[in-house]
C-alpha cells in the first residue's frame, strides 16, 4: 500500500531514465524543488538541457547504471522502451532504491500526484494511475468546494493563533489543551464561520488567557 508523505526534496538526489517530455518533467519537477537531479538518456528534448541538472548521454543497453543507481535516494524510469523499462525497473528496486515508474502505475513505488495550492492548503490527489483525468478535474471540486467554504479563513485565524501561542504558552501539554478548547469552542467557530475575523480572533485570544490563567 502506499501512503502519502509530504518529502523535503532537497534532502534527494534522483536519477531519472529517459528525457523525453516525462523523464523533462520529472527532472523539472524534483530539481525545482531542490532535489539534485542526474539524468541518463540516448537523447534529451531542449526543455531539460536548460535545468542545469547533470544529463549522461548513453544508450542504456550499452551502459551499465549501477553506480548512478546507488547514487540515487529515488530512480524514475521514463523511457518510452517498455522491455527497457522493466529492465531498469527490476534493476533499481533489487537494489533498494525507491522508484517512480512513470511507465507502468501498477508496479510504481512512488506516485507524483496532481497538486494545487487552495486557501493555504496544498492538496495533492491521485488515481494511483487507474484515472488520471478524474483526478486531476477532482482539484477543480475540491478547489471550489474549500474557496466557497470558511475554510479559508479559519485557516488565516488558526495560523495567527496557532504561532502566538507558541511564543505564549511556554507549555507543550497547556498548548495543546489550548489547540483543543479553541476548536470545541462553539462561539469562536461562529465567528469565523460568519466570517467575523476580528472577533475570531479576540475570542480565541480570550481562550488563551484563560488556558495561560489556569494553573
Ligand atoms: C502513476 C502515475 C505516474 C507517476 O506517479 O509517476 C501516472 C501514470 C501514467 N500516466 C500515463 C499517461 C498520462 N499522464 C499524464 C499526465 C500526468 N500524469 C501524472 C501522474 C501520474 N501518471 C501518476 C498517477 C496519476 C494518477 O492516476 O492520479 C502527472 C500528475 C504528473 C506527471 O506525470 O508529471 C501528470 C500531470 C501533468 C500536468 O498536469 O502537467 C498525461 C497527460 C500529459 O502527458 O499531458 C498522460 C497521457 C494521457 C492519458 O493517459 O490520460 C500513463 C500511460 C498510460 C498508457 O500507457 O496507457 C501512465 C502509466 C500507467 O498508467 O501505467
Ligand atoms: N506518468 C506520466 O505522466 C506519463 C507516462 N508516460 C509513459 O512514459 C513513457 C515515456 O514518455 P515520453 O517521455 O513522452 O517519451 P519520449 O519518447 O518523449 O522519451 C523517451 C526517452 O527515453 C529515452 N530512451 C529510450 N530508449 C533508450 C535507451 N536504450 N537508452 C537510453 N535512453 C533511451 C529516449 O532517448 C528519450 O529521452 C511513455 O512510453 C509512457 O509509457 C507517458 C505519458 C505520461
Amino acid at each position: 500500500m502506499r501512503i502519502p508523505l509530504w518529502v523535503e526534496a532537497s534532502r534527494l538526489k534522483v536519477l531519472v531514465f529517459g528525457g523525453g517530455s516525462v523523464g523533462a518533467r520529472r527532472a523539472k519537477f524534483f530539481s525545482a524543488a531542490g532535489a539534485e537531479v542526474r539524468v541518463l538518456a540516448k537523447k534529451v528534448v531542449p526543455e531539460l538541457q536548460v535545468l542545469g541538472v547533470e544529463i549522461k548521454l548513453v544508450d542504456l543497453y550499452q551502459y551499465d547504471p549501477s553506480d548512478d543507481i546507488r547514487w540515487a535516494d529515488v530512480v524514475v524510469v521514463a523511457v518510452d522502451d517498455p522491455v527497457l523499462a522493466e529492465q531498469l525497473f527490476r534493476k533499481a528496486e533489487s537494489m533498494g532504491k525507491l522508484v517512480n515508474d512513470a511507465t507502468d502505475a501498477s508496479r510504481t513505488h512512488v506516485v507524483v500526484p496532481y497538486e494545487r495550492v487552495v486557501g493555504g492548503l496544498r492538496i495533492a490527489v491521485t488515481s494511483e494511475g487507474a484515472a488520471g483525468t478524474p483526478a486531476r478535474l477532482s482539484l477543480d471540486v475540491i478547489e471550489g468546494c474549500i474557496k466557497n467554504s470558511w475554510i479559508p479563513l479559519f485557516f488565516q485565524i488558526y495560523k495567527q493563533l496557532k504561532a502566538e501561542a507558541k511564543e505564549a504558552i511556554k507549555e507543550t501539554k497547556k498548548r495543546l489543551a489550548y489547540y483543543q478548547a479553541l476548536v470545541e469552542d462553539e462561539e469562536f467557530l461562529e465567528l469565523v464561520k460568519a466570517g467575523r475575523a476580528q472577533e475570531a480572533l479576540a475570542r480565541g485570544r480570550a481562550i488563551m488567557s484563560k488556558i495561560l490563567n489556569l494553573a
